[in-house]
């Protein structure tokens, strides 16, 4: 292909990752990898140089471009010249993607602690983290196995350049390390899991929270939930390459609290990793911010105050809700606590006991700009 022709390539993508971000369908990856299976003439330069092509210019836009041509043409334009299978020459008064970080609806949604000057590194290439898997090896050995720097606040961590290629690895495919963001590492480590204890991971999704929690307390009773079938699937075999033992639990939507009716006030710990904004994981997900609008945030912010209710008759006196979001968004993070807080007169607020990020609200928020980890909200909250 010429960089013309690829240029054209990246333009058709892209007019797809806007309507997908529009219509909740496939996300950015998925769509380069469908384009290309119907292209076999493409050579695997031609995919990498389109697919980078692609995500530079879903990275350089805050805001949903008018079209595929509008959201390349302010990267690539010397590639419109109209020549053989390339994009038409531009006009000057054309539609550009303006270049930004955080989507104005948004900006003033994010917490007080993410100020401007942290935004370019909401979008800035994350580094990928392995976490070890402690009960079958050490951080030392994985780091020396992958060349591999520790992550500064995960004691499980070690830190890899953005896209190294790790699955293909045999300790990876021997279940003794997982890529998990430190910042997803120091949330199950804010739930202090400890053998003998009950923990309910209540919003499990795939289980990388509770393979952590079970790398860590090999004796604990870890119960997964989950109401998607699809994502829970998952867990069983990722938990049969790390060796761990962990009961799954799916649940059924609207009527999850009778198929938890038996671990009523049963849990030491209940780990509420809601579903969320993303809107701390741009860095992984930087299409997210087209993804999101206002009635999507407002549903978001009614499910999580769901799953936290769903969460409180479960816990133990003396036990905790560790409830956490992915998400910079203040309605998502310290709001939402308070409102639980102001609905469950049971529950109080207690440190995360780590000094890791800043205290926002009762909880404490992680950014990618000030921790280095993706951006998350973590509050512990304990039924007296
Ligand atoms: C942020 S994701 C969890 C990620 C997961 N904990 C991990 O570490 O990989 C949120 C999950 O909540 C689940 N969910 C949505 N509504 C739920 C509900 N009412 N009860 C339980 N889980 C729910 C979603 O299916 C999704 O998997």
């Amino acid at each position: 292909m010429t960089p013309s022709a690829r240029a054209q390539a990246a333009i058709e993508i892209l007019e797809q990752v806007i309507a997908s971000a529009r219509d909740d369908g496939p996300p950015a990856d998925a769509l380069v990898s469908a384009y290309f299976k119907t292209r076999r003439y493409a050579g695997s330069k031609d995919r990498r140089a389109v697919r980078e092509w692609v995500f530079q210019a879903i990275r350089q836009s805050a805001e949903v471009p008018d079209s595929g041509r509008a959201a390349l043409l302010p990267l690539a334009e010397a590639l419109f010249d109209g020549s053989g299978h390339g994009p038409a020459p531009a006009d000057p008064d054309e539609a550009r993607a303006g270049a930004g970080v955080v989507p104005g609806w948004i900006a003033p949604r994010l917490s007080p602690l993410v100020g401007e000057e942290e935004w370019p590194a909401l979008t800035e290439r994350a580094p990928i983290d392995l976490r070890a898997n402690l009960s079958r090896t050490t951080r030392e050995a994985m780091a020396a196995q992958f060349s591999a720097e520790p992550t500064p606040l995960s004691p499980w961590g070690v830190r890899l350049p953005a896209d190294t290629k790790v699955t293909d690895d045999q300790a990876f495919a021997e279940g003794l390390v997982e890529v998990q963001d430190e910042g997803s590492q120091l949330i199950a480590l804010a739930c202090a899991p400890a053998n003998g204890q009950v923990i309910v991971d209540l919003c499990a999704g795939a289980g990388g929270k509770a393979l952590a929690i079970a790398a860590a307390a090999t004796d604990a009773r870890i119960i997964a939930c989950d109401t998607s079938r699809q994502r829970l699937s998952k867990l069983g075999p990722r938990a049969e390459r790390a060796g761990a033992t962990i009961e799954t639990r799916l649940l059924d939507q609207p009527r999850e609290s009778e198929g938890l009716a038996d671990l009523e006030a049963q849990a030491d710990t209940v780990l509420v990793d809601a579903p969320c904004s993303g809107s701390g994981t741009w860095r992984r997900n930087p299409e997210g911010r087209w993804r999101l609008n206002p009635e999507r945030l407002e549903r978001l912010l009614v499910l999580q105050a769901r799953v936290l209710d769903l969460a409180a008759p479960l816990v133990r006196p003396g036990g905790s809700i560790v409830y956490a979001v992915c998400s910079l968004i203040r309605a998502e993070g310290a709001e939402q606590v308070d409102k639980f807080l102001s609905r469950h007169s049971g529950f109080e607020a207690e440190d995360i006991a780590m000094a890791v990020g800043r205290s926002d609200g009762v909880g404490r928020l992680l950014t990618p700009g000030h921790d280095r980890t993706d951006g998350f909200y973590i509050a512990r909250l304990r039924a007296r």
